[in-house]
């Protein structure tokens, strides 16, 4: 093997050796309907990676696919190296693949605590309010808590929060339950204007040492957070890279972002 080589077969062990997520020839087809075509992708450990495109572009279709709430119809998904396309979405969830959801998943009947505390000892994903109490789900809850800085007392009940501060406390139970790779649907969707800068301070701060898919629309946020962003049209990637070249993206310019 000549030096050259080497360099080159050293180079591609790192990069999959960092690589958390590794997606190819992902396709999901609905009757004669193709939503997502043959997309590839690859997450390292610790980036935060968008996914933009126009309405219908195949986003939460892929979502679904990673988090094992939809079966591909064509493709592979590896997680941490291991094949987890055949793997179920509890079982993902417990090897790590966490979701905040696009409509708010939280428990309005019950305090802010308590979700958090309820989301701190899910098995999984699921909850289970009659699990026995642990006191460092109390703690992990009330670390949370602290962090979020919603607008209300831990025993408010989570009916009674802005709406703003509902999506801090659905990502905050994603967060919780301490995911290796966290799947962001949507986080500032339905959040008014003028709530916006607390929420995007508190994403920010939330996922520095995560490993992130983002799903937004906001082109703003996507621009200031993302490491790298994934561009789909009708289900196929038309272009991916960092904020800069995204922008610069002629392809992009026409299919999304005009204006720009
Ligand atoms: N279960 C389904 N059956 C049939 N078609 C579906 C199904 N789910 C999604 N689709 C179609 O697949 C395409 C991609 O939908 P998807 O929701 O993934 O897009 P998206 O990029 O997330 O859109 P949006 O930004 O509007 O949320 C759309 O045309 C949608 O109508």
């Amino acid at each position: 093997m000549t030096t050259t080589q080497q360099t080159e077969t050293n180079a591609a062990r790192v990069e999959s050796e960092n690589t958390l997520l590794r997606i190819e020839g992902l396709t999901k087809t609905f009757g004669s309907f193709t939503a997502v075509d043959g997309v590839d992708l690859s997450v390292p450990d610790g980036e935060l990676h968008s996914i933009i495109g126009p309405n219908g572009a195949g986003k939460t279709t892929l979502f679904n696919m990673i988090a094992g709430s939809l079966r591909p119809t064509a493709g592979t998904i590896h997680f941490r190296g291991t094949d987890i396309t055949a793997v179920d979405q509890d079982e993902r969830a417990r090897r790590g693949v966490s979701r905040a959801f696009q409509i708010t998943q939280l428990f309005p009947g019950v305090t802010v605590h308590e979700n958090l505390r309820l989301a701190a000892q899910a098995d999984n994903q699921r909850f289970n309010p009659l699990a026995t109490r642990n006191p460092d789900h109390d703690e992990r809850a009330r670390g949370m808590l602290d962090d979020l800085d919603v607008d209300a007392r831990p025993d408010e009940v989570a009916a009674n929060l802005s709406h703003g501060d509902k999506k801090k406390l659905e990502i905050g139970m994603a967060l919780v339950s301490e995911p290796t790779l966290l799947l962001l649907d949507e986080p500032t969707s339905g959040v008014a204007e003028a709530e916006l800068p607390a929420l995007l301070e508190f994403l920010t701060d939330a996922v520095t040492d995560l490993t992130v898919l983002l799903i937004e629309h906001d082109v703003d946020l996507v621009l200031e957070l993302s490491d790298r962003i994934t561009v789909l049209d009708r289900g196929e990637v038309i272009a991916r890279g960092d904020p800069e070249d995204i922008v610069a993206n002629e392809r992009v310019q026409n299919a999304y972002m005009g204006g720009y």
